[in-house]
């Protein structure tokens, strides 16, 4: 079956198929389309010796093309209503996008109601598998690496929030959304996806406690989606990348367990430089680091008007604009939210507060596992991916 038999949600006849296919090359020609037979080929029949990763948008194999090209193929699991024609005008948008600090879309294939995507193979997985996985892929990142990644990333994004037309706001920025080649430069994977699933079975994050942690609170709690919202996701990953840990760990004593309420404490006491990852045994620019972490607390103020563009932080960290110490408010906390979520019940969690953190101790730990439902459903239900706003 070719992937132009089911335009419109059913068979065309032949001829109507050709009008389509005209009309569908004419717009779409940035999207290559494959058909099931040759993904399959590639990937041994997605054999799961060839599975690379589980996602929440569903299963990647790595494949082989006839040509010998290597690819990494997103078979998505949510059997889309969407009809192929809006599945593929969606693609188009994105599939035209190149950038060195984004993931490429060669193309993708639609069986019936089988929706899969076709992208380049990255040979270093993602900071969440290396960086962050517990030191076994072999992988040594120094300072200058994590530095170089970072700058990658607040690349990629600035291009998506400041050069594209209409722009795009990514709305999932996290370790591992972002993937290495084999010279180790960030690639931002996932982007445009949300507008690929229909609003009441969007993508369901695999790792949802983790996912939070990056969340910008006005999005997660009021839905409200602006670049902003991935300048503040980008803000945590940095001090992920720059700590080397996860921006929640349970395993920590209580009062390290968050670290943006950790980073924000060190800050208050001037000692950002404890956070620096110890591997690094010493081996890093002081100065440096602790600007980076300053502009992950920039990047994470509570108010999204005073978080900077994305534009601004690359000029920052490359040390083209210096990081203003007297710019630093306290970063928005989800669990400020959630706080009063629970002392005012559910009917008003949107209420602001002024209250003082409360953010770590097994009171916290409930908290942000009870909010999980709710940041889970106020995050994915809301699909709109252009923001004109902030
Ligand atoms: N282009 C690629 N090249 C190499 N590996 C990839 C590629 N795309 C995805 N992977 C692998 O597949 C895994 C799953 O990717 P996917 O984007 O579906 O989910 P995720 O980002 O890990 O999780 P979530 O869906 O919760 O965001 C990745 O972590 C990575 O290891």
């Amino acid at each position: 079956m070719t992937c132009f038999s089911f335009f419109f949600g059913k068979k065309l006849d032949s001829s109507a198929a050709q009008i389509s296919k005209a009309e569908e090359t004419l717009h779409l020609h940035n999207v290559k389309q494959y058909t099931y037979k040759e993904l399959r080929i590639a990937t041994e029949d997605f054999s799961p010796a060839n599975k690379i990763g589980e996602g929440g948008f569903g299963s990647v194999y790595k494949g082989r093309l006839k040509g010998g090209q290597v690819v990494a193929v997103k078979v998505l699991s949510a059997e889309s209503d969407q009809g192929a024609r809006e599945f593929l005008s969606e693609l188009n948008a994105i599939s035209g996008v190149r950038h060195e600090n984004l993931i490429r879309l060669y193309g993708c294939c639609v069986n019936e109601n089988q929706r899969i995507l076709v992208y380049n193979y990255l040979e270093n997985n993602s900071l969440a598998q290396t960086l962050l996985g517990g030191g076994y892929s072999g992988i040594q990142f120094s300072w200058r690496t994590r530095s170089t990644i970072c700058i990658g990333v607040a690349r990629g994004l600035a291009f998506l929030h400041e050069e594209l037309q209409p722009h795009i706001v990514h709305r999932d920025i996290k370790a591992s959304n972002i993937l290495l080649d084999k010279d180790l430069t960030p690639k931002i994977s996932d982007f445009g996806l949300a507008r690929l699933f229909p609003d009441n079975r969007t993508h369901i994050s695999t790792q949802v406690a983790g996912t939070i942690g990056y969340l910008a609170p006005e999005y997660a709690i009021r839905g409200q989606l602006t670049r902003k919202a991935d300048v503040y996701s980008f803000g945590v990953l940095l001090m992920e990348i720059v700590s080397g840990r996860w921006n929640t760990c349970m395993r920590l004593p209580v009062g390290e367990q968050f670290l943006l309420e950790r980073t924000w404490e060190l800050y208050v006491r001037k000692e950002l430089v404890v956070l620096v990852d110890t591997a690094l045994d010493g081996d890093f620019d002081a100065e440096e680091a602790c600007g980076y972490l300053k502009v992950g607390l920039l990047c994470t103020q509570d108010s999204p008007k005073l978080r900077p563009s994305m534009s601004t932080v690359v000029m920052m960290l490359t040390g083209e604009l210096p990081v203003n110490d007297d710019q630093i408010t306290k970063p928005g906390l989800i669990s400020d939210f959630m706080d009063l979520k629970i002392r005012n019940g559910p009917k008003r969690p949107w209420r602001d507060t002024s209250g003082d953190l409360n953010s770590s101790g097994s009171e916290n730990v409930e908290t942000s596992i009870r909010s999980s439902e709710a940041s889970r459903s106020a995050t994915f239900t809301h699909t709109a991916i252009y923001d004109v706003s902030i």
